[in-house]
């Protein structure tokens, strides 16, 4: 089976709310809400990727520094295998907008657990809660 690395940002604000963004119709797992991120790219290193998919699906820009490894999801899809280190970001330049038709949420941390998520980001929650 085939492992893909995709690279996925928890973006926390002053506030301390995540922000999470639902899949859009037509995609994989359409409906459920995760973590802004993508497909890590040949030759790409995941901080690369999450600056250029944080370009891409938010319009905001980062930087290497900006990310800082909070954990992980190892997760045996039906079809492939999901390799997504999770980076915590507290930092950016420019205002969030939904550049992909996706819907976006600045969720608190106590309500993280109300949001359907895919089946590889159900155990970074908690991880995720304890760090904020
Ligand atoms: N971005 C992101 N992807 C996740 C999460 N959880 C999870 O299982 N995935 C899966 C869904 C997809 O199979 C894969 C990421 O693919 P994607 O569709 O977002 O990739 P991409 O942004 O590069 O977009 P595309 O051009 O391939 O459509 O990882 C998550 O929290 N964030
Ligand atoms: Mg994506």
């Amino acid at each position: 089976m085939k492992t893909v690395l995709v690279a996925a940002v928890a973006l926390i604000d002053r506030d301390g709310r995540v922000l999470l963004a639902q899949r859009p119709p037509g995609k994989q797992m359409a409906g459920l809400w995760e973590f802004p991120g993508g497909k890590v790219e040949p030759g790409e290193t995941p901080e690369a990727a999450l600056i250029r998919e944080l370009h891409e699906e938010l319009g905001i820009e980062t930087w290497r520094s900006c990310f800082a490894p909070l954990t992980f999801a190892s997760h045996a899809y039906a079809d492939f295998h999901l390799l997504m280190p999770l980076f915590a970001c507290r930092k950016w330049e420019g205002i969030v907008q939904p550049r992909e038709g996706q819907t976006l949420r600045w969720v608190p941390p106590s309500e993280l657990s109300a949001y359907p998520m895919p089946d590889a980001d159900v155990p970074l929650i908690p991880a995720l809660r304890l760090w904020l």
